[in-house]
């Protein structure tokens, strides 16, 4: 049985020790679409030598970075073909801003399993904490694996946000490029899925799709700068699930609602007639 949630459920996976350098923040931020307008010098505090400007959103690449081999999707109790799974969402807490280069170690869990008749989600949640033990981050994200439903687990909830009904406060443009996820890739997340056009055609798209992570990330960056002033450390807590795939190349039209201490976006692709690809975002800025 591809998913037994006896075994998976609450199981603690090995924990991972890392390090990070200025240089990988500075790929990071490239990865995700920082300094792309050369006349703009405040572009080039995203790649500084010594301390990069370091979104939240770094805190999702960190652990795996140097990571030069295909992800699996092998747990206890889980084991899934790689190809039959989309990243579902993804939840970022930054409890400070994040260094610019630093060591950590996380730790990761199996929070959830739910059962969504023809899919199942897999949720996992993780503490990074550094190597004095005070929390750098915690994340929770799902996998959305299709076909794995029906084992019987709960339904569990689904996320929802409430959009003010009214006209967006902010609209934002997003290009990426063509070649998005190769230059994603080298973040340390190599699955096929983003770069093999064989590999996309079995997992049933048309060529190969961005990294969900690399849209979460491009998303997050493009509101930094045009809504929070291009700094960093204002977002304390960030938020999105991948409600339709992007193709690299593609531009993103991102609308924000002001919410108080949040900001609401919602991400659709233009190209494509405002196919849906980010929804339920929420960006909480840091007090
Ligand atoms: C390893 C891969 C890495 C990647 O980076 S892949 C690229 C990034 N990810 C994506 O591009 C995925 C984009 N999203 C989609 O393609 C679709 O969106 C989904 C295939 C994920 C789901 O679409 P559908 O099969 O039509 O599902 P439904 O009928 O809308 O909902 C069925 C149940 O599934 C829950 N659900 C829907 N989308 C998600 C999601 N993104 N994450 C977690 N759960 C999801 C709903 O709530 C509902 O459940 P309830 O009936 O209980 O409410």
């Amino acid at each position: 049985m591809p998913i037994d949630p006896s075994v998976a459920l609450g199981a603690e996976l090995p924990e991972v020790s890392f390090e990070w350098s200025a240089s990988d923040a500075a790929l990071y931020n490239l990865a995700v679409g920082a300094a792309s307008d050369p006349m703009d010098t405040t572009g080039l505090e995203y790649i500084h030598d010594a301390t990069p400007k370091v979104l939240p959103t770094f805190a999702t690449v960190a652990a795996g970075f140097h990571t030069t081999e295909p992800p699996k999707v092998s747990f206890p109790g889980i084991d899934i073909d790689l190809a039959k799974v989309v990243h579902g969402s993804q939840q970022v807490t930054a409890y400070r801003p994040l260094p610019a280069a630093g060591k950590a170690t996380t730790r990761t869990r199996i929070a959830e399993i739910q059962d969504k008749g023809s899919a199942a989600v897999i949720v996992q949640e993780s503490v990074t904490a550094d190597d004095e033990g005070q929390t750098l981050w915690t994340s929770r994200s799902s996998i959305f694996a299709k076909g794995e439903g029906g084992f019987g687990g709960e339904r569990g909830s689904s996320a929802k946000v409430d959009y003010p009904d009214r006209a967006p406060d902010h609209r934002l443009t997003v290009a990426t490029l063509p070649q998005q996820a190769l230059l994603y890739r080298l973040c340390g997340d190599r699955n096929p899925l983003h770069s093999d056009p064989e590999f996309a055609t079995r997992a049933g798209f048309p060529r190969p799709i961005l990294h969900g992570l690399c849209t979460y990330g491009t998303v997050c960056r493009a509101i930094v700068d045009e809504v929070l002033g291009g700094d960093v450390t204002a977002v304390a807590d960030y938020s999105a699930s991948f409600a339709g795939v992007v193709f690299p190349g593609e531009t993103l039209a991102v609308e924000i609602w002001e919410d108080g201490s949040r900001l609401l976006a919602t991400a659709t692709v233009v190209e494509r007639d405002g196919a849906k690809a980010l929804g339920n975002v929420v960006c909480e800025r840091r007090r």
